[in-house]
C-alpha cells in the first residue's frame, strides 16, 4: 500500500529515536512491499528558533493532510524560562487540538527480560499488560490560563460530550481484551470528576459485558504499584493520564520502552513515545528508540491498517528485549543504532519466516 507518513523529530533525543523507528518502516515497507514517503518537518524548540513558531503553519498543514504523523519529542532546558512567552509544548498541545486526537492509547507490558529492572518484585510483574487510554484535549491542559505577578489559574473543563466520546472508546476497546474498565478519577473533590464518573456510569450500561469500576486517582497511584496486573483498561482525564503513564513505564523498567498512539474519529494519528526530550541524554547516540518504533508499530496498526507488519515490529523488538543489545536505561551499553539495527536484524529474519509466521499471527488466524 502506499502511505504518506510526515516525521516531527522535535528537539533533544527526539530526532535520535525518531531516525531509528523511520529505519524500520523502510525496513517493513521493503520487506511487505508498501510504499511509504516521508516527509519531516519542525516542530517544539527548533522550529521556535528557526521561526518564532512551535508549530509552524506548513507543519501543521502537512500533518493534517498525512496518513499519519510520527513524533520524536519537544522542549528542553534551553526553551523552558517559565516567564517565556512561546514554549515548544505549546506546539505539541496546538497539534494534538488540530488534528481532534482525543484518545491516547499508552499500553504497558512487562517484557520477562527486564522485570529485574522494575522497582517491584518479579511476582508482582507476572501477566501486566494495561491499555491506558488518556483523555489527550480537554481539561486542565486547554482551559483558559490566567497570569498576574501575583497569582495564575488553569482552568479545568470537560463537556459532556469530551468524556462520553473517549470514554466509548476505552469500552470498545476493553471489548478486544479482557472486558475490564477502570475509570480513575477525583469525584470527592473535582465537579469535573463528578461530570466524568456520571458519564461513565451512563455509558457503561451500552456495554453490559464489560465490568466497570472507579478509583480514585490517588488511591490508583498506589494500586498501580501494589497490584498491576488486576488491569485491563484504565481510562482517564488528561492530566491523571500523563502522570499515571510516566508511573506505568516504571515498572516496564524504563520510560524510553512505552509506545503511544493518539487517535481521533478518522484513520490518521499521532503516534510518540510517552517520554520526552531527555536532555540530559540528548545527542550521545544512547536514547533507547524502543517507544519510538513500537509507536511506528501501533501507527501500522491504527492508520495503516497492517496488522502484520504491526505485529513483526512488536516481534522484532521482543527478540531484541530478550536476548539484547540493550540500551543503557534497561541495563545495557548499547546506542541507539545498535539496538536499531538488532530490531532491523530480528525483522529480517521474522520476514524470511513470514509463511509460518502468518499461520501463527493473531491477525491472519
Ligand atoms: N511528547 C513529548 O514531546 C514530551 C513528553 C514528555 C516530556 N517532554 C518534554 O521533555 C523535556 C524533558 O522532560 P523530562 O526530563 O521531565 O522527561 P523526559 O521523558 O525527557 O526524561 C525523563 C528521564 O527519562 C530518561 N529517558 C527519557 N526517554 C528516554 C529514552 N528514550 N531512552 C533512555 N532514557 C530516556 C531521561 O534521560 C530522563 O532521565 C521537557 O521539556 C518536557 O516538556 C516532551
Ligand atoms: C510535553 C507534554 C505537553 C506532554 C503532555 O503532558 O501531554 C508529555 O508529557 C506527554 O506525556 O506526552
Ligand atoms: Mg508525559
Amino acid at each position: 500500500m502506499k502511505a504518506h507518513i510526515v516525521t516531527l523529530p522535535g528537539d533533544g533525543v527526539g530526532p535520535e529515536v525518531t531516525a531509528a523507528a523511520v529505519a524500520v518502516l523502510d525496513a517493513v515497507a521493503a520487506h511487505f512491499d508498501h510504499d511509504f514517503r516521508f516527509e519531516e518537518h519542525p516542530i517544539g524548540g527548533c522550529a521556535i528558533d528557526a521561526s518564532g513558531d512551535p508549530l509552524p503553519p506548513a507543519s501543521l498543514a502537512a500533518c493534517k493532510a498525512a496518513d499519519a504523523v510520527l513524533l520524536g519529542a519537544v522542549g528542553g532546558p534551553r526553551w523552558s524560562d517559565p516567564n517565556a512567552r512561546v514554549r515548544p509544548e505549546q506546539g505539541l498541545l496546538a497539534l494534538r487540538a488540530a488534528l481532534g486526537v482525543y484518545a491516547n492509547l499508552r499500553p504497558l507490558q512487562v517484557h520477562p527480560a527486564l522485570a529485574a529492572l522494575s522497582p517491584l518484585k518479579n511476582e508482582k510483574l507476572k501477566h501486566v499488560d494495561v491499555l491506558f487510554v488518556r483523555e489527550l484535549t480537554g481539561g486542565a491542559y486547554f482551559g483558559a490560563k490566567t497570569r498576574t505577578s501575583d497569582s495564575a489559574s488553569d482552568e479545568c473543563r470537560y463537556t459532556v460530550a469530551e468524556v462520553e466520546r473517549v470514554v466509548r472508546r476505552a469500552f470498545e476497546l476493553a471489548r478486544g481484551r479482557r472486558r475490564h474498565v477502570t475509570s480513575v478519577d477525583k469525584a470527592n473533590v473535582l465537579e469535573t470528576s463528578r461530570l466524568w464518573r456520571s458519564t461513565v456510569q451512563r455509558i457503561a450500561a451500552d456495554y453490559p459485558d464489560v465490568k466497570v469500576e472507579h478509583q480514585l486517582v490517588d488511591s490508583m497511584a498506589m494500586l498501580l504499584l501494589t497490584q498491576p496486573s488486576r488491569y485491563d483498561v484504565v481510562v482517564t482525564e488528561n492530566l491523571f493520564g500523563d502522570i499515571l503513564t510516566d508511573e506505568a513505564a516504571a515498572l516496564a523498567g524504563s520510560l524510553g520502552l512505552l509506545p503511544s498512539a493518539s487517535l481521533g474519529d478518522g484513520r490518521s494519528g499521532l503516534y510518540e513515545p510517552i517520554h520526552g526530550s531527555a536532555p540530559d541524554i540528548a545527542g550521545q547516540g544512547v536514547a533507547n528508540p524502543v517507544g519510538a518504533i513500537l509507536s511506528a508499530a501501533l501507527l501500522l496498526r491504527h492508520s495503516l491498517s497492517l496488522e502484520r507488519e504491526a505485529l513483526a515490529v512488536e516481534a522484532a523488538v521482543d527478540r531484541v528485549l530478550s536476548h539484547g543489545p540493550h540500551s543503557r536505561d534497561i541495563g545495557g551499553n548499547a546506542g541507539t543504532a545498535q539496538v536499531r539495527d538488532a530490531v532491523l536484524a530480528a525483522l529480517e529474519e521474522d520476514a524470511c519466516a513470514s509463511v509460518t509466521f502468518l499461520r501463527w499471527s493473531r491477525a491472519c488466524g
